[in-house]
Order: C-alpha cells, then sequence, then structure tokens
C-alpha cells in the first residue's frame, strides 16, 4: 500500500495481514445470493458514491459472508466462555467499527453492510450509529480553541462513546446516543439515536480505531469484535473531497438553514479554493496524523481505486 506508516510490520517485510485481489476476493463467496436490488443500491450510496451491482456482489458481498461468519464464531465463544464460568449464556451484540478519511465512503459502506448483515436470518437486527454525535457541541469546541479541529480525536467526547458502546454490548434494553446534523453542523440540543439490544452494532466514524489515550484504560477500539478500515490515495479522497463540497454548495448549502448557506453564493473556482482550505487545514492533516496511522489496527482493509471501486482487500491473519 502507498502512503505507508510506520509500524512495526514494515521494518521486517512482515504484515500482519494477507492481501487479495479484487477478483481473488471476490471468488470466496461465490454461492451467496445478492439480496438488494438496484434500486436499493442506490438509495444507500452517499453523495458522488458511484456504487453499483458490481461492486456489491464482487466486494460486500463476500465481506458480509465473512462478518456473519465472524459473528457466528463470536457467538459460539461467548456461550463457551458463559459454561466455563457456569452463568446463562445472554446474547450480546456483535460490534463492527467502520473507520478512515472523511470522504472516503464510509458512511454509504456503513449503510450497505447494515442492509446485507440484517438480510442474514441469525442477525436480522442491525443499528448503526455514526460518531459525529459524540463530537463536542459547537460551543464547547470554541471555548475549547477547537473548532478547527473538527473531527480530530480531541473533539470528541471519547468518554460518552467509550460508556455508549459498552451499554449497548453489554445488553442495556435501550441506550441513547447524541445525534449532530451536517446542516447545523452542530449537536441538535433535544435529538437521540435509540439503540434497542441489536444482533450486531455498527460504529462508523474517523477515529474509532485510535488507541487509548495516555492515563486511559480503554478506548472504543478495545470493544469492537471486527474492524474495518476504508483506504484509498490521499489524492484520491482529497478529489472525493472537493467535487463532494461542489454537489453539497449547489445542493445542500443552499439551504438557509445550512452552517455553510454563505458559501452558496460562490462561484466555483471560489468553492474550489475554499473546499482545498478545508481539507489542507482540516482533514488532511487528522488523515495524516491520526487516522491513518490506525490502519495496521484494522481487521480488514478495503482499498479503493480512483474511481471508488475496491482494488485489494486485506484481511489481518495474527
Ligand atoms: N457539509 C455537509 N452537508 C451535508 N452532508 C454532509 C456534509 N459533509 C458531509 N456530509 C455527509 O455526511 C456523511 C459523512 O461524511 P464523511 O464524514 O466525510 O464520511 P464518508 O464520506 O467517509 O462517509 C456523508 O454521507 C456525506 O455526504
Ligand atoms: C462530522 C465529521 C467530523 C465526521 O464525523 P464522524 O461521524 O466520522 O465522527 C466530518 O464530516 C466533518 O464535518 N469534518 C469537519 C471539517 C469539514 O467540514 O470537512
Amino acid at each position: 500500500m502507498s502512503d505507508a506508516v510506520a509500524s512495526p510490520w514494515n521494518n521486517d517485510h512482515s504484515t500482519p495481514f494477507v492481501e487479495l485481489s479484487r477478483a481473488d476476493w471476490a471468488a470466496l463467496a461465490p454461492t451467496t445470493r445478492l439480496p438488494l436490488r438496484e434500486t436499493e443500491i442506490v438509495q444507500l450510496r452517499g453523495l458522488g458514491e458511484p456504487l453499483d451491482l458490481g461492486e456489491v456482489t464482487d466486494v460486500y458481498l463476500p465481506l458480509s459472508r465473512l462478518l456473519n461468519l465472524y459473528a457466528a464464531g463470536a457467538r459460539q465463544l461467548h456461550r463457551a466462555t458463559s459454561d466455563f464460568l457456569g452463568e446463562r449464556a445472554q446474547r450480546t451484540p456483535f460490534v463492527i467499527g467502520v473507520a478512515g478519511s472523511v470522504a472516503v465512503g464510509k458512511s454509504t459502506i456503513a449503510r450497505l453492510l447494515r442492509e446485507l448483515l440484517a438480510r442474514w436470518e441469525d442477525t436480522p437486527r442491525v443499528e448503526l450509529v455514526t460518531t459525529d454525535g459524540f463530537l463536542l457541541p459547537n460551543a464547547e469546541l470554541t471555548r475549547r480553541g477547537l473548532m478547527d479541529r473538527k473531527g480530530f480525536p480531541e473533539s470528541y467526547d471519547r468518554r460518552a462513546l467509550l460508556r455508549f458502546v459498552a451499554a449497548v454490548k453489554s445488553g442495556a434494553a435501550e441506550v441513547r446516543s447524541p445525534f449532530y446534523s451536517h446542516l447545523s453542523y452542530d449537536i441538535v440540543p433535544d435529538a437521540q439515536i435509540v439503540v434497542r439490544q441489536p444482533d450486531i452494532l455498527i460504529v462508523e466514524g474517523l477515529n474509532v480505531l485510535q488507541p487509548p489515550g495516555p492515563g486511559h484504560g480503554l478506548a472504543v477500539s478495545d470493544l469492537f469484535d471486527f474492524t474495518l478500515y476504508v483506504d484509498a490515495r490521499t489524492q484520491d479522497i482529497a478529489r472525493w473531497y472537493e467535487d463532494r463540497f461542489l454537489k453539497l454548495q449547489r445542493g445542500a448549502f443552499s439551504n438557509p438553514k445550512s452552517y455553510f448557506h454563505r458559501y452558496a453564493s460562490m462561484t466555483e473556482s471560489e468553492a474550489r479554493s475554499r473546499s482545498r482550505e478545508i481539507w489542507t487545514e482540516i482533514n488532511e492533516p487528522n488523515l495524516v496524523r491520526n487516522i491513518r496511522p490506525t490502519r495496521s489496527r484494522a481487521t480488514l482493509v478495503l482499498r479503493k481505486d480512483s474511481n471508488h471501486a475496491v482494488s485489494k482487500v486485506l484481511l489481518r491473519k495474527v
């Protein structure tokens, strides 16, 4: 992989991953039937994402099969551990983390996995939460001088996120997550997402693979059963970010309630240069300093090409 990150694996030519080409990966689940129609796939696509039937069949269907196997394995292990302890096994959700840069397409992948996994008969209830709900409100970010660090690890209430996932994982009947609005660019004070004892919980966000900070016993990444890192070349992600910003400028930003409404009247070249500023000042440094260094902690890495198609899959073998 390019955009290399220092890790113990880079120095001795060994790697914790087995690397599969797209074709080899696609051949791994040949008998799994695609449970989604093209129209359903179109509805799951994020802005500017060219997801199609071929991509879902080749890449995401085998992935949903693998996740289904891991979830069944985790249930068995949980039962065996409960037997060992002489306890009655209580079913706990299988928790999946989805990490990667801003604009890499995590949300589309997380939404698609939710649909695919819910169609396996042993895991019909799949919930999805995004970590933006755990961003500190803008007033607090401003107080801490972090408004231009939104998305950096320190811009989140990490303890609240950890408590939320721990509560879902321990089987609590109902757990609530705060809600972040891209329209107002802030936490919505009275809105919440309610999670009720799912079979699978998907937690999607930039920083879900971060290790615990100094003096912290546990990070949310310690609670995941499986983690996915969505990877692509920095220059490709930068272009996707800019193209999406242009689409948003012509669409969502024209809403007077949008935090970015002031950008709606910009010319195309002004909008491009503003989006490049946001990318180079906030999102790229966050990718390079905080997000990409967590890639080697993932169970599985999806490597996207410049057209968003996955070209390689890396699966952790140790
Ligand atoms: N300013 C914005 N206004 C409205 N929607 C946005 C804005 N920025 C991002 N989004 C949407 O929020 C979701 C998450 O985006 P992002 O954090 O960049 O992750 P990713 O592109 O990896 O899914 C995407 O569906 C994206 O289209
Ligand atoms: C809301 C986000 C921090 C992503 O949050 P996540 O759900 O990944 O935790 C990101 O989409 C964002 O808005 N970043 C701020 C810089 C920008 O406007 O691009």
